[in-house]
C-alpha cells in the first residue's frame, strides 16, 4: 500500500493537520442536524481525508467498507431515453460519485442517483425516518462539483431541497467560486487551507518514524518546500526518495514528479520553435499526459508556469489573458485536447510575432 493511503488518519479525533476543522466536525455530527456540507481547497490539502473521517463518525467503521460498482441508468428524458454510466463507489450508508464524469449530461446523474437513494433510503426499527437519527440517513458524496454545468448545479440545488429530509450531501471541490451562490448557501461551506510546510514536515517526520526511517537533518523541511504545500505530493515525494535511495544522504536529490518534467520539456519544445510541425509534436506529448490520467486544467496551469519562467516580461499579462480564456473554453467543451492545443498555437503565434518585432 501507498504511503498515501497507509497514513491517512481514519478518524477525525486522529487528523492532526487540520485538528480545529476535526473538532467541529465532530461536535456537529455528533450533537446536531449536521447539514449539507462542502467542503473546498486546494488539491491535496486534506479534503477526502477529512470527509472519509466524517462518514467514519456518522456510521463507523462500516462506512469504509465500500465496493466499487459501474452502474448504468436508463433516464427518460421526454423523447428519448438516455443510458449513461458511472462509476460508484458505496458503502451501504453512502454512495460517493462523480458526477461531472458524464459530461454534458450530468444533470441527470445528480437527479436520478439522489432520487434512487431517497427511494431507498433505510428505515430504522422504530420506523423513524428523521434525520436526527443519523443511521437511518443517507448521504451523497460527490467529488469535483466545481466541475458541473449550470444545469447540474441548479437542478442539484432543486434536488438539495426536495430531498433534503432523506438524504444529506457532500460536496467536495477546489474551487468554491466555481460552485453556484445557491448551491453553496444552502450547504455549510468547510474550506480547508494548504497545510504549512511546517505541518506537512510533521507528517514526514511521523511517517519516518513509523517507518524507521533516519531523516538527515532538512531533508523533511526540503521535501516541504518542494511539495507546493500538497500534503499527497510531498507523501509521495518522501516515498519515491526511499524507494531511489536508502539510507539517505544529506544533499540527496528530490526529484520532481515525472509529469512535470515532461510538461517542462513541452515548455522548451514550444519556445524553441513555432510552426504547424512542431505543434504537431507538442499534441503527441499533450495526449500522452492526458492518457496517463493527468487532468487537463492542471496540464494548462504547469505549462503556463512553465513558459511564463521563460518568458519575457512584456509578454506575461498577454500569454496569462489567453491561458484564462482557454481554461475557461475547456470547462464549457467536451475535448480538452482541443483547448489545450489552441493555447499552444495562440503562443506560439505571439511568441513568433514578438521574435521577428524584435529581432526581425
Ligand atoms: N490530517 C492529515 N494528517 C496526515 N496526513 C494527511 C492528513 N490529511 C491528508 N493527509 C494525507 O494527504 C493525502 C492527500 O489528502 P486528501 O486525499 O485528503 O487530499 P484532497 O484535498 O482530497 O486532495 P484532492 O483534491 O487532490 O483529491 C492523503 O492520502 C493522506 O495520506
Amino acid at each position: 500500500m501507498l504511503w498515501v493511503d497507509k497514513y491517512r488518519p481514519k478518524t477525525l479525533d486522529k487528523i492532526t493537520v487540520h485538528e480545529d476543522v476535526a473538532k467541529n466536525l465532530k461536535k456537529l455530527v455528533t450533537e446536531q442536524d449536521c447539514p449539507h456540507l462542502l467542503f473546498y481547497g486546494p488539491p491535496g490539502s486534506g479534503k477526502k481525508t477529512l470527509i472519509m473521517a466524517v462518514l467514519r463518525q456518522m456510521f463507523g467503521p462500516g462506512a469504509e467498507k465500500v465496493k466499487i460498482e459501474n452502474k448504468t441508468w436508463k433516464i427518460d428524458a421526454g423523447t428519448r431515453t438516455i443510458d449513461l454510466e458511472l462509476t460508484t463507489l458505496s458503502s451501504t450508508h453512502h454512495v460517493e460519485l462523480n458526477p461531472s464524469d458524464v459530461g454534458f449530461q450530468d444533470r441527470y446523474i445528480v437527479q436520478e442517483i439522489i432520487k434512487e437513494m431517497a427511494r431507498n433510503r433505510p428505515i430504522d426499527t422504530k420506523g423513524k425516518k428523521g434525520y436526527k437519527d443519523m443511521y437511518v440517513m443517507a448521504v451523497l458524496v460527490l467529488n469535483e462539483v466545481d466541475k458541473l454545468s449550470r444545469e447540474a448545479q441548479h437542478s442539484l440545488r432543486r434536488t438539495m431541497e426536495k430531498y433534503s429530509a432523506s438524504c444529506r450531501l457532500i460536496l467536495c471541490c477546489n474551487s468554491s467560486s466555481k460552485v453556484t451562490e445557491a448551491v453553496r448557501s444552502r450547504c455549510l461551506n468547510v474550506r480547508i487551507n494548504a497545510p504549512t510546510e511546517e505541518q506537512i514536515m510533521g507528517v514526514l517526520e511521523f511517517i519516518g518514524k513509523k517507518e524507521g526511517l533516519q531523516l538527515p537533518p532538512g531533508f523533511a523541511a526540503r521535501i516541504a518546500a518542494q511539495s507546493n504545500r500538497s500534503l499527497r505530493r510531498a507523501i509521495l515525494l518522501f516515498e519515491t526518495c526511499r524507494v531511489q535511495q536508502y539510507p539517505f544522504i544529506n544533499n540527496q536529490v528530490i526529484p520532481p514528479m515525472d509529469w512535470e518534467q515532461y510538461v517542462s520539456e513541452i515548455a522548451s519544445d514550444i519556445m524553441k520553435e513555432q510552426s504547424p510541425k512542431r505543434l504537431f509534436l507538442v499534441r503527441g506529448k499533450l495526449y500522452e499526459l492526458l492518457i496517463n490520467c493527468i487532468p487537463p486544467e492542471i496540464i494548462l496551469k504547469r505549462l503556463l508556469s512553465e513558459l511564463l519562467k521563460k518568458l519575457d516580461a512584456e509578454l506575461k499579462h498577454e500569454v496569462c489573458h489567453w491561458a484564462a480564456y482557454y481554461e475557461h473554453r475547456m470547462r464549457l467543451g467536451q475535448k480538452a485536447i482541443f483547448h489545450i492545443e489552441a493555447f499552444v498555437a495562440k503562443f506560439m503565434s505571439i511568441y513568433k510575432a514578438f521574435l521577428i518585432a524584435t529581432f526581425g
